[in-house]
């Protein structure tokens, strides 16, 4: 079975993408929910991020997302201190949930993966793009963020044309161009690459 990761900057449109491969029947993985997943349930994750940012990490027994989103984007060093706790974690259960799936493919979908270091885990990557102004635009009306507040995640990210260009296939989310279409064409040059695997 091939693996395969579906990335993007914020508010590309990744999650809509990764939906119509799963209306094809390809089954995704999504690593942002199981980073909170793992973060909200692994005692061991629990216990770094309380060591790392206090108690404060948890409300109530719940992780507390917006405390830790005002600590992390504006703070290179609490940033990669958060990503250091969680991503080893993270990389290994995105592992364990691909050797137990039965298809020609299967998709990772993550809004960091380059930055990761999780592309070397896949055989081929699917990036998604639109323009920086649309991405700013629909995160805002999906999100409770303001647009400095998706500028300082979008800073933290791999710089969009660099990104794109370390995927095997690129899907622009432009709002002109089809993505069912896209996304179509990329799913039958997949099964072929796998059926020839
Ligand atoms: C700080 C947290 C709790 C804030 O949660 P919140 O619900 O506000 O955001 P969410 O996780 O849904 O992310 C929304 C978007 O922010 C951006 N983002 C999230 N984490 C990161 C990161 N480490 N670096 C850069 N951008 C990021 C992505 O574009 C993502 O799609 C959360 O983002 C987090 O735990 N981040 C660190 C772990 C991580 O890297 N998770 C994502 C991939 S494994
Ligand atoms: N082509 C499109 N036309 C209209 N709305 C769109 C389109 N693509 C995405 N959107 C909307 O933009 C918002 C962001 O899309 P989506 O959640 O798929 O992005 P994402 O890349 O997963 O973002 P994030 O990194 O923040 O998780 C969503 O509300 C989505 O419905």
């Amino acid at each position: 079975m091939l693996k395969v990761g579906i990335t993007g900057g914020i508010g590309s449109g990744k999650t809509l993408a990764a939906s119509l491969f799963k209306t094809l029947g390809i089954p995704v993985y999504d690593a942002d929910a199981a980073a909170k997943r793992l973060m909200s349930t692994s005692k061991s994750l629990q216990q770094q991020l309380i060591a790392a940012f206090g108690e404060e990490a948890f409300k109530n027994g719940q992780l507390d997302r917006a405390f830790l989103a005002a600590r992390v984007f504006g703070d290179d060093e609490q940033l990669k201190k958060i990503n250091s706790i969680v991503h080893p974690a993270a990389i290994q259960d995105s592992q364990d949930w691909f050797k137990q799936q039965h298809a020609p493919y299967a998709i990772k979908e993550a809004s960091i993966l380059f930055e990761t270091g999780s592309d070397q885990y896949l055989d081929y990557i699917i990036g998604v793009t639109a323009p920086e102004q649309l991405r700013i635009q629909r995160t805002i009306e999906r999100s409770h963020l303001t647009e400095q507040q998706v500028r300082e995640r979008m800073d933290k990210q791999m710089d969009e044309t660099e990104k794109m260009r370390r995927c095997h296939f690129v899907i622009n989310n432009n709002g002109h161009l089809s993505l069912i279409e896209q996304v179509v064409k990329i799913h039958e040059a997949l099964l072929y690459k796998s059926a020839r695997q």
